[in-house]
C-alpha cells in the first residue's frame, strides 16, 4: 500500500487529478468509480479545470457513484445525483447517460439494486475513489458482524447521520437509509484511491491501514486489495509518523 501524506490540500488534489487525468489520456474510455461527501471536492476541481483547459476529455469515459440516499425527491440538493452533476458533470464533456448514480427513489429498491449489479457486472472499474466515514465505513457499507458483497440497501448509522446533518437543515431531514455498491463490489476496482483530510479522521484510518482486518472497520477490508493509494493531508496522517 502507498501511503502519501501532502503539506497542502491543493498538492493533495493536483496530484489526485493527475492520477485520474494520466488514466483517462491512456485510456479514455476509463471507467472511473466516484464518490461523494467533502473530501473529493477539491480533486472534482481540479480534474474540472484540467478538462476546461483541455488536458483531459470526459467524452469516452464511463462513471459509477458509491452510493445514494433513500427517499429524497428528484433534485433535491442532497442527493448524490445532484452532487455529482453540480460537482463535476455539469462542468466538464461528459456524456450524462454515461454516469451512473445508484437509484434511492425506486419504488422496488431491491429491484434497482440488483440493476446497478448487473450493470457494474458489466464493467471493471479502471480507477476507484473513496472516502472514510468517521467511523470507518466506505460508500455506506457501516460497520457490521457481516458486510454484503452487492449492491444494498442499509440502515444508516446514528453517528454517520449526524456527521452528515451539517450538509441539510436539521438532523430530522437527513435520511435514515441509503443504497449503496457493496465491498465486494469496491475491492472488485483495479486501482483504489483512497483519500483521507483533517484531524478528526487520524485515528480511524490508522486503525483501517493498519489494525486488524474486521468487519467493524469496513475500511480494513482496503488491506486486502493489491493497488490501494492513499492520500492524506498533513492532519489525516499524524498517527503515522507516531
Ligand atoms: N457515503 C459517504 C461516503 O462515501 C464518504 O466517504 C463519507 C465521508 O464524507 P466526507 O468526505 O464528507 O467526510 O461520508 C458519506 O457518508
Amino acid at each position: 500500500m502507498n501511503i502519501m501524506t501532502f503539506n497542502t490540500n491543493e498538492e493533495l488534489d493536483q496530484i489526485a487529478a493527475g492520477i485520474f487525468a494520466s488514466l483517462i489520456q491512456t485510456k479514455p474510455s476509463a471507467v472511473l468509480g466516484l464518490a461523494t461527501g467533502s473530501t473529493p471536492i477539491g480533486i472534482y476541481q481540479e480534474l474540472i479545470r484540467l478538462n476546461q483547459k483541455g488536458y483531459v476529455s470526459f467524452k469516452n469515459v464511463r462513471t459509477y457513484n458509491l452510493d445514494e440516499y433513500v427517499g429524497l425527491p428528484e433534485g433535491h440538493k442532497e442527493t448524490y445525483r445532484a452532487f455529482m452533476d453540480n460537482q463535476l458533470f455539469n462542468h466538464v464533456d461528459i456524456d450524462k447517460a454515461n454516469t451512473h448514480v445508484p437509484n434511492g427513489m425506486a419504488d422496488d429498491l431491491e429491484a434497482a439494486c440488483k440493476e446497478y449489479d448487473e450493470a457494474l457486472a458489466k464493467e471493471s472499474i479502471d480507477l476507484q475513489i473513496l472516502g472514510i466515514g468517521h467511523n470507518g465505513h466506505i460508500a455506506f457499507n457501516e460497520p457490521n458482524s457481516q458486510l454484503h458483497a452487492g449492491t444494498h440497501i442499509v440502515t444508516l448509522k446514528e453517528d454517520t447521520r449526524q456527521a452528515n446533518a451539517r450538509f441539510f437543515n436539521s438532523i430530522d431531514e437527513v435520511p435514515t437509509h441509503a443504497v449503496t455498491m457493496g465491498i465486494g463490489s469496491i475491492l472488485k476496482a483495479k486501482m483504489i484511491m483512497l483519500v483521507v483530510r483533517g484531524k478528526e479522521k487520524a485515528e480511524i484510518v490508522h486503525r483501517a491501514l493498519t489494525g486488524p482486518v474486521t468487519t467493524e472497520v469496513p475500511a480494513s477490508l482496503l488491506q486486502t486489495h493489491p493497488n490501494v493509494v492513499v492520500l492524506l493531508d498533513k492532519e489525516a496522517s499524524t498517527k503515522f509518523h507516531g
